[in-house]
C-alpha cells in the first residue's frame, strides 16, 4: 500500500479524556489523517480546547488544536469528517456512536458498548483485521451506504491476544488461558482511582474487567463464516479462559502474567515459543499501515523484563513486550506480557484499524 492520495478528515469524540488526548498526540503528526473537529460533553462544548482539557500528556498540547472550539457529540456537529475516533465514556458511547453510524460516519471506537454486537468487528489490528470483511454486511443490514462501527478491545485483552494469536498461528489452538493482570491507573480514565486508594496499595478488583477478558478473546481469535456474515467465536476449539484483574500504582502500561495450555501434544518448547513470537509479522505490517509497529512482539531474555516504566514507550507504545517465557508445571507454558494501555490498548489500535480500513477501501 498504501498511502491514500488525499488527506482524510477525522473527528475525535471524547477528545478531552485520557484516550482522547492520546488520539490528539498521535493524530497531530499523522501522515494523512487531519483532525477536523473535537467533541466532548456539554460541559466542554462551546469552549476552546485548551481552556477545558486537563492535559496530562508529557508533550505540549499541539498548536493546531489549542484554539479549536469543542463541539457537542450530536451527529450534526461532525461536519465533513469521514472518520470518527471515539474515546467516549461508555455511559454515552452507545447512543452517540449509534447516531454517528446512522449519519453515515465510519466510527472507530474504544468503548465497550458494541464489542458484543453480532454485526460489529472487535478488532485488535495486530490480530484480526480480517474481521473487517463483515462491514459490508453490517451496512447492508442497517440500510447504510458508508456508516459502520468497528471497535477495539479492552486494553487488557489487547495485550494478551497478540501473543496468543501468534502462538495459535504457529502451534494450533489453545485450550486454556489463565491470566493475572496488574493494570495501570490511566486505564480508569481521569481522575480515575483516588490517590488514597491506590498509593502504597493494590486493588484486587476492576469492575467487569475479568468478564471482558474471558469473553473477548474468543471473538477476536475466532473466524468469520464463509459468507462473511457471522463470527464463529472460536467455537470449533472452545477455549477456557480465567482472569484475575488488579489495579496497581503504575501510571501507564498493563503487565499481565499468563499460563497457557495448547491442544497439541506434546506442546512447543519455550525456545520454539520465543522463536514464533519473534517471527510474528501481521497483516497490518504487511499492508504498510503507518502506525503499525516495526516489531509487533518484542521478546525479552532478561529475567526481570518487561517492565512498565522501561518498555511502555517502545515504538510509541504500538507493540507488545513478552518476557519470562518458561515451562509451566500446571499448564504448558507461562510468560509475562506488557502493553501500553493508552496506545496499543486504546488510541493506536483505533488508528491502525482506520489505516487498514482505508488501505482495504472500506472507508
Ligand atoms: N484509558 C484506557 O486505558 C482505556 C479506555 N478505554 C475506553 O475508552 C473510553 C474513554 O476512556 P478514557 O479516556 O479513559 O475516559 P475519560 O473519563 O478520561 O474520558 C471520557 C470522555 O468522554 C466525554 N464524555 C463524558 N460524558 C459525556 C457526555 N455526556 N457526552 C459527550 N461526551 C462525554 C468526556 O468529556 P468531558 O471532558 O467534557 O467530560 C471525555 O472526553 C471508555 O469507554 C473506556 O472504557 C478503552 C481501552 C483503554
Ligand atoms: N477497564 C480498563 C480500561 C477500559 O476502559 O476498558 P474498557 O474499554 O473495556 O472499558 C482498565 O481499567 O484498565
Amino acid at each position: 500500500m498504501s498511502q491514500p492520495q488525499r488527506e482524510v478528515k477525522v473527528a475525535i469524540a471524547g477528545a478531552t479524556g485520557t484516550v482522547g488526548q492520546r488520539f490528539i498526540c498521535l493524530l497531530s503528526s499523522h501522515p494523512y489523517f487531519r483532525i477536523s473537529s473535537l467533541h466532548a460533553s456539554p460541559r466542554s462544548a462551546g469552549k476552546a480546547y485548551k481552556d477545558v482539557v486537563k492535559w496530562k500528556q508529557a508533550v505540549r498540547l499541539p498548536k493546531g488544536v489549542q484554539d479549536l472550539v469543542v463541539r457537542s457529540c450530536d451527529a450534526d456537529q461532525f461536519g465533513d469528517a469521514e472518520i470518527v475516533f471515539s474515546g467516549l465514556d461508555s455511559d454515552v458511547a452507545g447512543e452517540v456512536e449509534e447516531a454517528l453510524r446512522k449519519a453515515e460516519y465510519a466510527v472507530f471506537s474504544n468503548a465497550g458498548n458494541f464489542r458484543r454486537d453480532p454485526l460489529v468487528p472487535l478488532c485488535v489490528p495486530l490480530v484480526n483485521p480480517s474481521h473487517f470483511a463483515i462491514v459490508p454486511h453490517q451496512k447492508q443490514q442497517l440500510g447504510l451506504k458508508k456508516g459502520f462501527i468497528i471497535t477495539n478491545a479492552n486494553c487488557s485483552t489487547t495485550g494478551i491476544v497478540v501473543p496468543l494469536h501468534a502462538l495459535e498461528k504457529a502451534f494450533g489452538p489453545l485450550e486454556t488461558v489463565m491470566v493475572t493482570t496488574m493494570q495501570a491507573i490511566s486505564g480508569a480514565g481521569y481522575p480515575g482511582v483516588p490517590s488514597l486508594d491506590i498509593l502504597d496499595n493494590v486493588v484486587p478488583y476492576i469492575g467487569k474487567e475479568e468478564e471482558k477478558i474471558e469473553w473477548e478473546l474468543a471473538k477476536i481469535l475466532g473466524g468469520l463464516s464463509d459468507d462473511m456474515t457471522e463470527f464463529d467465536y472460536h467455537s470449533k476449539h472452545p477455549m477456557k479462559v480465567s482472569a484475575h484483574c488488579n489495579r496497581v500504582p503504575v501510571v501507564d502500561g498493563h503487565l499481565e502474567c499468563m499460563s497457557i495450555r495448547f491442544a497439541r501434544r506434546p506442546p512447543p518448547s519455550p525456545q520454539q515459543v520465543k522463536d514464533a513470537l519473534k517471527a510474528f509479522y501481521c497483516e497490518a505490517q504487511k499492508m504498510g499501515c503507518p502506525s503499525a509497529p516495526q516489531q509487533a512482539i518484542v521478546v525479552h531474555e532478561a529475567p526481570d523484563r518487561p517492565q512498565p516504566r522501561l518498555d511502555r514507550h517502545d515504538e510509541n507504545g504500538a507493540n507488545v513486550h513478552v518476557g519470562r517465557v518458561r515451562e509451566c508445571p500446571v499448564l504448558d507454558l507461562k510468560l509475562v506480557v506488557l502493553s501500553s494501555n493508552v496506545n496499543i490498548g486504546a488510541a493506536t489500535s483505533s488508528i491502525i484499524n482506520a489505516e487498514y480500513a482505508i488501505a482495504k477501501g472500506i472507508v
